[in-house]
């Protein structure tokens, strides 16, 4: 056993979110943590690599008992974390990327030696077999690209341990098999992989062991041949029968238009050619590979983004140059993909937070009515069962799954006719995923409008009336959900890929 946790216990204020968790990890094997949102398993994390200190508790590592008290600790043990939010500087190269934080190879007058680096890096990249390229700056990487630089800068600290949190959440299937091939390559290596993923199916797929906890106590340990999906339902819902979203038949789209999109194209040429429409009732999934410009696409609907060719028209109203505030005054929300940087302010509370884009409702003359506003927000908090103290709880402190209830239930308020959804349920737990899909099914059936951006194709297919499928920057097809399957809309993105027209 190379590490374990012993009777771990960490209260925050009162508050329990780990009791006596005691998990054990093996090198070369996937030990995957399961459970709802706030169930725990970041602040385990958290511990593991020296960030939070255990109220109570032993950490044994090689079977002695060790202490991590800060980051520097983990990482001179050899246990890194590869994080759901990306840490890579943008501007820097993947090169510049990989030395980051250390001292660089220097050349004879104290110069950095940029062809030592560049044999280092290429020696790490034979070793760990992790095929990217170094030059590009970050912001040009995709999503893949992105996380196998991370990993190839976790192996070069010579990781022990590696834990990836959400590593596949915005990547699409094909994308993630390459991640699941250097996982395999590096479970060979004999390193311990702590794996973190709401994706059942991957779970499935990649563990050797499957750990489950609910409300800060290890409910179940499952073995390989004992990892199955209604096993894993059953622990992480106690037991508990869950109301699955059935596909709607498409019959409740009205003729309304709600929306029409005509040869959209944005300054910075991400989108180029986009076209589709909404109808009131009705739910549009939106699918293509990473970089096809399925969220810069709603951003310029949604006034964030410059759009210079083609129209948009919103309830009839050929749209100019708007701002989001507009568009929310309009009656058309975005949920956007990333709620650290757009959706949420951190460092406010829930009740502050939600209330933002509705200041004016529950405001009079200025003054916020503090009864309307508790209310509002009592009631969307419990819609979504957002676990928190209070609703003047701060949102850093929520965990990412509740983050992401909050972001949902402040677009709620604001009572929109046309939802926009950019990947709404990454990085909630299965439980919230479904509540996320009855919750829009519910307002197709008022007549609302849905977007739906997913990279998670199965999702795509199991809520949405129509799909359109995007590639490099352009709707490239219109399908009916009707009989269609992953096959017919990853061949369709596929074939439009560079190349291959
Ligand atoms: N710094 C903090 N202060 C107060 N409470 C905290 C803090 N960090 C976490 N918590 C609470 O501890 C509990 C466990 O949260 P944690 O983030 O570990 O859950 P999680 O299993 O990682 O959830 P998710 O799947 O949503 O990421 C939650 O109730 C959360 O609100």
């Amino acid at each position: 056993m190379l590490l374990q946790t012993r009777e771990i216990t960490k209260i925050f204020g009162g508050h329990k979110a780990l009791e006596n968790v005691t998990i054990s990890f093996e090198a070369g094997t996937v030990h995957s943590l399961l459970g709802e949102n706030g169930a725990g398993k970041s602040t385990l994390i958290k511990i593991l690599t020296g960030v939070y200190q255990p109220t109570n508790g032993q950490i044994i590592w090689q079977g002695q008992q060790t202490f991590i008290n800060r980051p520097k600790d983990a990482q001179d043990l050899g246990v890194n974390v590869i994080h759901q939010d990306r840490q890579l500087v943008p501007y820097f190269t993947g090169l510049e990327n990989l030395f980051l934080n250390r001292t660089y190879p220097k050349n004879k007058l104290g110069g950095i030696n940029w062809s030592k680096m560049r044999e280092q890096a290429n020696a790490l990249k034979e070793k760990w077999k992790i095929d990217i390229t170094l030059d590009k700056p970050v912001y040009d990487l995709t999503p893949t690209e992105r996380t196998m630089l991370e990993i190839l800068r976790a192996m070069s600290y010579e990781s022990k341990v590696l834990i990836l949190d959400e590593p596949t959440a915005s990547l699409t299937d094909k994308e993630s098999e390459l991640l699941f091939s250097l996982i395999d390559h590096l479970k060979k290596e004999n390193v311990a992989i702590i794996y973190i993923s709401h994706r059942l199916e991957e779970v499935i797929k990649i563990s050797d062991h499957v750990t489950v906890l609910t409300g800060g106590k290890v409910t179940a340990s499952l073995q390989k041949e004992e990892i199955t999906r209604e096993r894993i339902i059953h622990h992480m819902t106690d037991g508990k029968e869950m109301k699955t979203a059935e596909k709607s038949s498409n019959k409740q789209r009205s003729s309304t238009l709600l929306l029409s999109v005509k040869k959209l194209g944005t300054k910075d040429k991400k989108v180029e050619d986009v076209t589709f429409d909404v109808h009131a009732g009705e739910i549009v999934g939106m699918y293509g590979l990473a970089g096809s410009g399925r969220t810069e696409s709603m951003e310029a609907i949604f006034g964030l983004r410059e759009k210079t060719t083609g129209s948009i028209t919103y309830k009839e109203k050929l749209l100019g140059k708007v701002s989001p505030k507009q568009m929310i005054k309009a009656g058309m929300i975005l949920i956007p993909e990333n709620r650290h940087d757009e959706g949420l302010i951190m460092s406010n509370t829930i009740r502050h937070n939600m209330t933002l884009p509705i200041l004016d409702d529950v405001s009079k003359a200025g003054v916020i009515t503090s009864s309307v506003e508790g209310k509002k927000v009592s009631e969307e908090m419990k819609r979504f069962k957002v676990k928190a103290v209070s609703e003047n709880q701060k949102v850093a402190e929520l965990s990412g799954g509740n983050q992401q209830k909050v972001v949902f239930g402040k677009a709620l308020l604001t009572n929109p006719d046309l939802y926009i959804c950019d990947e709404p349920t990454q990085a909630v737990d299965i439980m919230t995923r479904n509540d996320i899909h009855l919750f829009l099914q519910e307002q197709a059936k008022l007549g609302k409008g849905v977007i739906f951006v997913s990279s998670d194709i199965q999702e795509i297919l199991e809520i949405s009336d129509r799909i359109i499928v995007y590639s490099e920057g352009k709707t490239v097809a219109e399908l009916v959900n009707d009989r269609i399957d992953t096959h017919t809309i990853l061949d369709i993105c596929y074939k439009h890929q560079k190349g291959e027209k």
